[in-house]
């Protein structure tokens, strides 16, 4: 089964997950990736990955993909939000970190702890 994974950046981090996954771009392709709406449509246009698009955050995108991650969809979250920013969606933005911790999800938040998750995630594809 293809690695599910959750890629999502507030407006202010946008950049930093396209550069982020054009770094992982080869190993993203093998993956069902689904995004929030904007973010998806960067890595769409941008990288040319096949992402699966939810709403876009403040619209209740986080939701979703807790959603799914609740329903066992969704193996890995990546998610650079903005922590200087106040979003509208805040609650919403909790909700889907909490439902990571609950179900024992990994969910980078920063582009560090991303790296570390998606290089691994690699290397075990690598050498299954
Ligand atoms: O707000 C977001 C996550 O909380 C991201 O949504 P967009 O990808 O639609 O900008």
């Amino acid at each position: 089964m293809k690695t599910r994974i959750a890629l999502i950046a507030h407006d202010k981090k946008k950049d930093d997950m396209i550069l982020l996954a054009g770094q992982y771009r080869a190993y993203l392709a093998t993956c069902d990736l689904v995004a929030t709406g904007t973010t998806g449509g960067r890595l769409a246009n941008e990288l040319g990955l096949a992402v699966d698009r939810k709403h876009s955050g403040p619209f209740g995108g986080d939701l979703q993909i807790g959603s799914m991650l609740v329903q066992g969809e969704i193996d890995c979250v990546i998610f650079l939000r903005d922590p200087m920013t106040p979003q509208p969606h805040e609650p919403d933005i909790n909700a889907l970190v909490r439902a990571c911790d609950v179900h024992n999800t990994p969910c980078a938040t920063n582009v560090s702890s991303a790296h570390l998750v998606l290089s691994q995630l690699q290397l075990r594809a690598a050498t299954a």
